[in-house]
Formats: C-alpha cells, sequence, structure tokens
C-alpha cells in the first residue's frame, strides 16, 4: 500500500492555480492515486462568460483526465469550486466559503503565479507576494492544517550560478515593496522597477524570489515547503507521455519551429536544458506534502526539482532531437520547412532575424495582400522575435542546482510510493521525452490528427520545391543583373559555359 495516497485518503485539500498547466495535473495524481480524498477545494476566478462549473466541467471533461473518470466516477463531487480572486482583498471568498475553508482545509498547495516575463511589476508582487502573505495569513487560521506547500522556481535566484536549497534574501524587504505598491503610481513604479529587480531578468523571477521571503518570514508554526521546478514540460509518463495545453517555455518554441516560422534562435547548444516534466514535479509536489505533513522537518525545507545536476542534457540535443521528430511526423499548415540553428553570435543572430525571418515574412505578406488578403506575417514574426527575445537569458546559461533535499526524500519513500510518485528524473530517456513531447504538442496543443500526417508531408515537399524554385530564380536574376555590371562575373560564367 502506497504511504503517500493513503495520507491524502480522507482529507480536505486546497490549491490555488488548480486550472492552470500544473494544478491540473496536480488535481489528477490526487484523485486518481487518493479516490478517497474528502474534497479539493480550488479557488477559481470567474471569467467572463463561463460559471465556475463550466470551468470545472471544462477541465476533467478533457483527455488528460480520461483514466481519472473511471477510477473516480463521482470527481464532480470531489472538486470544490471556489469563486476566488487572488488580486482582491481576502480573495474576494464569501464569508461562508472562507468558514468552510479556515475549519476543513488540512493540505494547502500553492500553485498559483502570474508566469508572465513581463508583466507590470506592480501585477507580479501582487500575485506572486500580496497573494502568498494573505494565503498565508488564512493558513494561520486554519487548526486542521497539516502542511503548506508553496510552487516556487529554481530560476527565482537565477542571477546566482550555483544555487543550493535555502532562501536567499533580496535587497529590499518584501513587506516594504508590498506597502509602496499601494502608494506609488505605475509611473514610479516604471522607474523604480529596474533598480529594485537589479540583475534579474524579469519581474517574473524576481517576484518569486520575494514570494519565498515572504514565505519563509510569515511561516510562523505552519509545516511550510517550497518546491522550485525548473523549466516544466509535459508529461513523462503519467497519465499518459507527451501531454502539455499551453505555450510557454519550450511549448511556443516547439509550435513555431514545427510550422517552419523559427529558423534560428541565439542560444548555446552546450548549455543545460533544465527541462522537467510536469508529472515528475507533481510527484515530488505530493511527495513532499506528505513528509512535511508526517515527518514536520523543524525549519522549511527547500526542493530543486531540476535534471542538469542528475541526467544533464543540452539545448543542442534537444534541438537536433526536436528537428529529427519533425520529419517523422510533421505540424500542418508549415509556413516554410522546419529547419533551426543555434547561434551564439550576435551578428549572426541579427542576419538570420532579416534573411530567415523578417524578408519570408514580407514577402508572405506581399502576397497576401497582392491576393486581396490582410497581411498578419510580419506582425506575427514580431510577436514571436520579442518572445524569443525574453526566453534567450534561459537558452544561454547554465545554473547548478544541489539537489539533498529531493535526493534525501526519495530515499525516504518506500519502493511502493518511489514507483507510484516517480520523481527520479535519472530514469528519464531524453531521446524518447522529447520526441513524445513534440508529439504531445502537435495532438494536444495543436489538436492535430495524426491521419493528417501523409498531407503535412505532401505539404513540406511542396514548400521544399517552392523553396528550390525561388533560390534558382533569385539566383538567376542576381546573376544576370551581376553580369551585365563586371567583367569579371562575365569572365566567370563564360568560362563554366565552356
Ligand atoms: C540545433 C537546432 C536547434 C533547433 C531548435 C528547434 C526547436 C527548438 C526547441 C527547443 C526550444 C528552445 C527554446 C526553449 C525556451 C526555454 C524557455 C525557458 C523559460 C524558463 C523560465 C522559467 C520557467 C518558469 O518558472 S515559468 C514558466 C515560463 N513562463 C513562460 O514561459 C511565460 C512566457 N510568456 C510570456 O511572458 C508572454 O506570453 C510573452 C511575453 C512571451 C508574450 O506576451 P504577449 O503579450 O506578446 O503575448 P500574449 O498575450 O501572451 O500572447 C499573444 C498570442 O501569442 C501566443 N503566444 C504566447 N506565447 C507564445 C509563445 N511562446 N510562442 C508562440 N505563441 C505564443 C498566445 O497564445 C496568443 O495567441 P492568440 O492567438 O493571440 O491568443
Ligand atoms: N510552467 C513552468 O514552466 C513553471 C512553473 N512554475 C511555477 O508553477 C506554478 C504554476 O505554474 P503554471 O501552472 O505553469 O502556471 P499557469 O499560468 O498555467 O497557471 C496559473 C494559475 O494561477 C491562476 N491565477 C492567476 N491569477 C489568479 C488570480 N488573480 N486569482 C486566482 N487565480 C489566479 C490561474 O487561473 P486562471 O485559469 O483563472 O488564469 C491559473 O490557474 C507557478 O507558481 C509557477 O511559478 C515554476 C517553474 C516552471
Amino acid at each position: 500500500m502506497s504511504m503517500i495516497a493513503a495520507f491524502y485518503g480522507g482529507k480536505s485539500i486546497l490549491i490555488t492555480g488548480a486550472t492552470g498547466f500544473l494544478g491540473k495535473v496536480l488535481i489528477e495524481k490526487l484523485c486518481r492515486t487518493s479516490p478517497d480524498l474528502k474534497v479539493i477545494y480550488i479557488l477559481v476566478r470567474p471569467k467572463a462568460g463561463h460559471t465556475l462549473q463550466q470551468r470545472v466541467s471544462q477541465i476533467i471533461n478533457t483527455k488528460l483526465f480520461e483514466k481519472v473518470r473511471e477510477v473516480c466516477p463521482n470527481l464532480h463531487e470531489k472538486i470544490r469550486a471556489i469563486s476566488a480572486d487572488l488580486n482582491q482583498n481576502d480573495f474576494a471568498i464569501s464569508k461562508e466559503d472562507m468558514q468552510e475553508l479556515l475549519s476543513c482545509t488540512n493540505i494547502i498547495f500553492h500553485c498559483a503565479a502570474t508566469v508572465r516575463f513581463d508583466d507590470h511589476l506592480r501585477h507580479a508582487v501582487q500575485l506572486n507576494v500580496t497573494a502568498t502573505q494573505q494565503l498565508l495569513f488564512m493558513a494561520s487560521q486554519m487548526p486542521k492544517l497539516e502542511a503548506f506547500i508553496h510552487i516556487s522556481t529554481a530560476f527565482s535566484n537565477c542571477n546566482l550560478k550555483h544555487i543550493d536549497e535555502v532562501i536567499y534574501p533580496c535587497s529590499v524587504e518584501p513587506k516594504k515593496i508590498i506597502d509602496s505598491m499601494e502608494w506609488w503610481d505605475d509611473a514610479i513604479v516604471d522607474e523604480i522597477a529596474p533598480k529594485l529587480m537589479g540583475d534579474w531578468p524579469n519581474t517574473y523571477t524576481y517576484t518569486k524570489a520575494l514570494g519565498e521571503m515572504v514565505v519563509q518570514q510569515e511561516s510562523g508554526n505552519l509545516n511550510i515547503a517550497i518546491i522550485r521546478p525548473s523549466i516544466v514540460g509535459a508529461t513523462w509518463q503519467e497519465p499518459f507521455p507527451g501531454w502539455v495545453d499551453n505555450l510557454n517555455g519550450p511549448n511556443g518554441m516547439i509550435v513555431a519551429a514545427g510550422r517552419g516560422f523559427l529558423r534560428a534562435i541565439r542560444a548555446s547548444p552546450l548549455a543545460v536544458a533544465d527541462l522537467i516534466p510536469v508529472d515528475t514535479v507533481i510527484n515530488l509536489t505530493l511527495a513532499v506534502g506528505w513528509y512535511t505533513a508526517v515527518h514536520r522537518p523543524k525549519s522549511t525545507l527547500i526542493y530543486h526539482c531540476t535534471s542538469g545536476n542528475l541526467n544533464p542534457c543540452n539545448w543542442g540535443k534537444m534541438g537536433c532531437q526536436v528537428l529529427s521528430t519533425f520529419e517523422k511526423i510533421p505540424f500542418e499548415k508549415a509556413f516554410r520547412r522546419p529547419h533551426a540553428d543555434f547561434t551564439a553570435n550576435t551578428i549572426t543572430v541579427h542576419y538570420w532575424n532579416a534573411v530567415s525571418h523578417r524578408a519570408p515574412a514580407m514577402i508572405y505578406d506581399i502576397y497576401l495582400w497582392l491576393t486581396g488578403r490582410k497581411p498578419r506575417m510580419t506582425k506575427l514574426m514580431n510577436r514571436l522575435l520579442r518572445t524569443i527575445s525574453m526566453l534567450e537569458y534561459f537558452i544561454n546559461r547554465s545554473w547548478e542546482w544541489s539537489t539533498y533535499n529531493t535526493e534525501m526524500l526519495m530515499s525516504e519513500l518506500s519502493p511502493e510510493d518511489q514507483r507510484i510518485f516517480n520523481f527520479d528524473v535519472r530514469q528519464l530517456n531524453w531521446l524518447e521525452y522529447i520526441e513524445n513531447y513534440v508529439l504531445g504538442v502537435k495532438k494536444y496543443l495543436l489538436k492535430e490528427d495524426m491521419a493528417g500526417i501523409p498531407e503535412a508531408k505532401q505539404h513540406l515537399r511542396r514548400l521544399r520545391n517552392i523553396y528550390y524554385l525561388f533560390n534558382t530564380v533569385f539566383f538567376l536574376i542576381a546573376w544576370r543583373l551581376l553580369i551585365a555590371r563586371s567583367q569579371i562575373a562575365r569572365n566567370v560564367w563564360f568560362f563554366i559555359m565552356w
């Protein structure tokens, strides 16, 4: 019998960020392995045109929940959506709901965050810092609470090269920043943000670091643990390989490369690609929830959920495997044939951006315009290049994360739990994982049918012919113009012809 699965039986669990990428996999695994849990409270913000129940149904009626619907037919009853907005005071939770949460919750998993790199500092502080503080305050009033698990990111200290499982202080206290946000107007925030952020590359990583400090400072008597995943990717094994449902991190890049928009990227092929499958993160999270509640460590333990020091893979190898998978399973409606280079040279990057990204987009837009349609490719390309510029920081550096606590926890699990809640990334075969990842992007994110592969291959062959034709015509025109103007070119041409 799994000790972890048994632990969650009969428990009332509160999850924030349940409608997000990690949150969905967390609910799925919890309900599948502990169908006898009492209730999962999820804090969901109302969205225009959707009731809370519709939002929940949208999630649990997806393929991700196929297996769990069999194990736990009363899934709907297990999940209780509570209307809440983490940006509001008391999360805008009704009095009755708040009362129920405070009196019943046993475990909290705090996943909600803004993960946008370009969010305004005020908004990022509100969600990633102030809301965390407020949730901790709520937790301190929960008599039955056994553990509070905070999901952070391995990049919260990306200004350092070697990162231990400890909390590093930021230069300005989070409380001061929270207070200041109340009276600083946006103009002041904009001006002061770069100074506050120092060598953090974006508001996301900076506010996640502040969030950790808040957790440390407000922990009081609570049993708290922090999990720091690196770049979270598609599922490795559970409930099935390759599941992914958003464009964050590498996903958008895989789409862009597979559709032939992304042809070159400024990246160090030898830098470690610290990807971690989402099911691995969730297995660790559930194991940490159990360990924190049952063993009650004296201090807040931090767990790195990373792959680099146990089973490293670099961006070069990953990129090559992505490209070779496209040959077997191409994406539909490609703009150009997938081909991409990693280059570390800034001049080469500018060259490729002009020749491989902007020029084809412009030519295509001219074609759209000539055929009476609305040009859109240049806009899309500019957006892609902007996204790439934000991700570049993470694909041109390597970090070392120590994983003592994670390894310690692994050794504490029974063989049964090590199997059911496997987070040993040493067992991961990267080539197989990446192939399933690309396949998952095609099936679950782009919602493409596998039956369309022959047509997609045919389309790529057409694009190849257009490419050859275009290059030949371009070469002949260029050469003809050159011959008309240069005696040397004429001599070379006649020599070749002769
Ligand atoms: C040797 C040969 C090599 C060949 C290589 C070939 C393949 C390459 C594969 C390998 C991949 C290499 C790249 C990997 C990149 C690694 C990333 C590392 C990130 C680590 C961060 C740490 C992890 C975390 O802790 S948090 C999670 C990460 N968070 C994010 O990723 C969020 C990032 N996103 C943002 O901040 C924003 O979305 C932003 C700024 C990128 C874009 O903002 P904007 O306001 O312009 O757009 P949106 O309103 O968000 O969206 C508008 C529109 O665009 C679509 N879209 C959004 N993001 C992407 C995307 N990444 N790619 C494509 N499209 C995207 C979005 O869906 C919207 O579409 P609509 O149709 O308009 O709705
Ligand atoms: N994805 C990754 O690569 C990594 C993620 N992490 C961390 O994991 C956690 C989860 O990330 P991920 O699942 O990818 O993020 P998503 O963006 O997929 O999900 C974010 C979740 O937070 C919720 N949320 C946002 N704002 C509010 C609000 N005002 N009130 C209530 N709920 C809100 C969203 O709800 P809604 O559906 O309404 O928008 C959604 O459920 C985060 O803490 C992140 O920092 C760490 C490392 C890597």
